[in-house]
């Protein structure tokens, strides 16, 4: 059997390209053989996240996989059906024992559009890590991503039953699709329009309260010394282990946009908050539509149009130039990124979805 051969260490190297490549094997039907996984961190292989990931796209497809391993830098994955909507329980931790804080916001990535294009509704409990660094919070999928998403045409929601941080994690979402939603309609964002508000949520978990309220505080005055007012509510939560941060969204005419900074120990609440406010107001001055990480986690979604979508983005990213090839290497679209003023970017996708299929057998 021919298999579409990924190489993991392309650009950026991380688990992305496992991801994005998990997703389309499964809309597509296409059997993959992923090498070199996340090449480049520091430990290579598949994480725990990784493996849930792997594991759960599997189930939804009937995948065959080889190299489902801890630490595993090859895997092939054959999908033996088409994508089931359907009750799925998914937990990290099964992944490792002893636990993990794996993010499975990163997890619900990787299910999401198979789920949203399958027929019939589905619900996904995930456990793990919500609020965990170099991933997409909790509140950055809900404000953020599936709003955006919903501008697509994907209906899905998504609720917190407990928040989970690092190191322990232990936090569980809960997420429903409803499925058949094909096609998805183009993103156009070139330019984002006026700025229509700002909230946030500053969050605490098994900490002081004045911990969320200097953080807001703090936010609100930044914000407000820039002539943006902002409504950001502080909240004590109850966790399995400490935690901290401070979640903005940005609402324009044409876009979303959403900016984090978490805390750890020995870093002040105000830290925080100049760090969240920073990148918030970063964004604001560039005058582009979509943040970074936006874009590189639009790019699958986009490729899965039948219409061209097109957007100005903050930064041309490592993420997003690697997420673009990937979707390319599955010949599902045409993706055109160039610079544009000041450090900005253009990117353009012309989708070809035609390799999407729900009949293979
Ligand atoms: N603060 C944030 N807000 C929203 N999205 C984020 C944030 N930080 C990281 N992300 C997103 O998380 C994803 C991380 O992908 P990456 O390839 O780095 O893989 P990974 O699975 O986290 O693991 P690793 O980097 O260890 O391989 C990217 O889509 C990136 O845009």
């Amino acid at each position: 059997m021919d298999l579409l051969r990924i190489d993991g260490s392309y650009g950026e190297g991380g688990g992305q390209i496992l991801r994005t490549a998990l997703s389309l094997a499964a809309l597509t039907g296409t059997a993959v053989r992923l090498e070199n996984i996340r090449a480049r961190r520091r430990k290579p292989g598949l994480a725990a996240q990784h493996l849930t990931a792997v594991k759960a796209v599997a189930l939804l497809c009937d995948a065959r996989i080889e190299g489902a391993d801890l630490g595993s830098q090859t895997l092939e994955f054959i999908p033996c059906r088409s994508v089931r909507a359907g009750d799925y329980t998914l937990d990290v931790e099964e992944a490792r024992e002893g636990g993990s804080a794996g993010a499975i916001m990163l997890v619900l990535q990787a299910i999401l559009p198979p789920l949203a294009l399958a027929e019939g509704a589905s619900t996904v409990s995930l456990r793990g890590g919500t609020h965990v660094p170099m991933s997409p919070p909790f509140d950055y999928v809900r404000e953020v991503w599936l709003p955006t998403l919903a501008r697509m045409g994907v209906r899905a929601e998504l609720s917190l039953i407990r928040s989970g941080w690092y190191p322990i994690g232990k936090g569980e979402a809960r997420l429903t699709v409803e499925g058949g939603r094909w096609p998805l309609k183009a993103l156009k964002a070139r330019n984002r329009g006026t700025l229509q508000a700002v909230t946030g949520r500053a969050l605490a978990a098994n900490l002081p309260a004045h911990i969320p309220e200097r953080m807001a505080a703090r936010a609100q005055r930044i914000l407000a010394d820039a002539g943006i007012v902002a409504a950001i509510e502080p909240a004590v939560l109850q966790a399995a282990c400490a935690g901290a941060g401070l979640f903005l969204t940005v609402r324009y005419d044409h876009c979303l946009a959403g900016f984090t900074a978490l805390g750890q120990r020995g870093k002040t609440a105000e830290r925080v908050a100049e760090e969240a406010c920073g990148a918030l107001l970063a964004h604001y001055r560039s005058g582009a539509a979509l943040e970074e990480h936006l874009a590189d986690q639009i790019v699958l979604l986009a490729a899965l149009c039948p219409e061209e979508s097109l957007f100005s983005v903050e930064r041309i990213s490592p993420h997003l130039t690697t997420n673009a090839w990937v979707v390319e290497r599955f010949g599902l679209a045409r993706v055109d990124i160039r610079p544009a003023d000041c450090g900005t970017g253009l990117v353009r996708i012309r989708g070809n979805p035609s390799g999407v299929c729900h009949a293979h057998p």
